[in-house]
């Protein structure tokens, strides 16, 4: 049986940046999985979304991944409506691949340090393998996480990554305040949000000639 590693990166993408994206290519390479595959939620448990709908959040996370032919979307969270359950999508995906099939969920350690408290966290941990992506220096340890879990923790594979403190929250502020938004996200999420106003944004780039030297 040939088997394939399907990387599942999960998030609300509220929008996608930087910091995602690089930790799906560094798991991609570190386990060499064959495709990507981001998920796009439509209700993230516990996590208000504002500023962007579902529809513009699954745009900007497609338009993000497009250069990387190993990268997908999926919106089949968002076509699921209600919350976004990983159970369910995993149980789903499961089901659909079948057996030959073998699932990593990507995420960052603020995530994977919340996950005893998700929605039946042992079944996820049954149904894949869960990267939990953590600075080189360390200081984000993700062992008391594997404890906790006994047998299953070891389903949970460390993945270190550069360090990016981008979050969506900060890009959302930088929108609404009109401050750049320039390196941190793909020119082509930053020029869709600029034409559908997505966060409030009124940004337009304006600059004086610069005088010859
Ligand atoms: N800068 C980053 N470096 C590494 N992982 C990240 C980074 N930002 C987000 N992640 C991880 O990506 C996944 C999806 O995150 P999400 O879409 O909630 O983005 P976020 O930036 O954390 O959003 P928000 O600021 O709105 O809470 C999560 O597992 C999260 O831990
Ligand atoms: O299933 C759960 O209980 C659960 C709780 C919190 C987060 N998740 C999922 O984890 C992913 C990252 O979530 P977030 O909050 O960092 O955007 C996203 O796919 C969420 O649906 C899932």
């Amino acid at each position: 049986m040939e088997i394939t590693r399907l990387g599942i990166m999960g998030g609300t993408f509220n929008p996608i940046h930087l910091g995602h994206l690089m930790i799906a290519e560094e798991a991609r390479q570190t386990f060499h999985l064959d495709r990507v595959l981001f998920i796009p939620s439509y209700i993230t448990p516990n996590k208000n979304i504002d500023g962007a709908t579902a529809e513009q959040r699954l745009a900007m996370t497609r338009l993000a991944t497009a250069d990387n032919p190993y990268f997908a979307v999926s919106d089949l969270e968002i076509r699921r409506k209600g919350r976004s359950y990983t159970v369910d999508t995993l149980r789903f995906l499961k089901e659909f691949y079948g057996p030959s099939y073998i699932l990593y969920f990507i995420s960052g350690t603020d995530t994977i340090q919340d996950l005893p408290q998700w929605y039946k966290p042992e079944e996820i941990l049954s149904l894949c393998q869960f990267v939990g992506a953590t600075r080189p220096d360390g200081t984000q340890s993700i062992g008391q996480v594997v404890e906790h879990f006994g047998e299953l923790g070891k389903h949970i594979l460390k993945l270190t990554v550069p360090t990016m403190q981008i979050s969506s929250t900060e890009l959302r502020h930088r929108i609404r305040s009109g401050l750049s938004v320039r390196y941190m996200m793909p020119k082509v999420v930053i020029e869709y949000i600029e034409k559908h106003g997505v966060y409030q944004c009124t940004a337009k780039n304006s600059r004086q000639p610069l005088k010859n030297i």
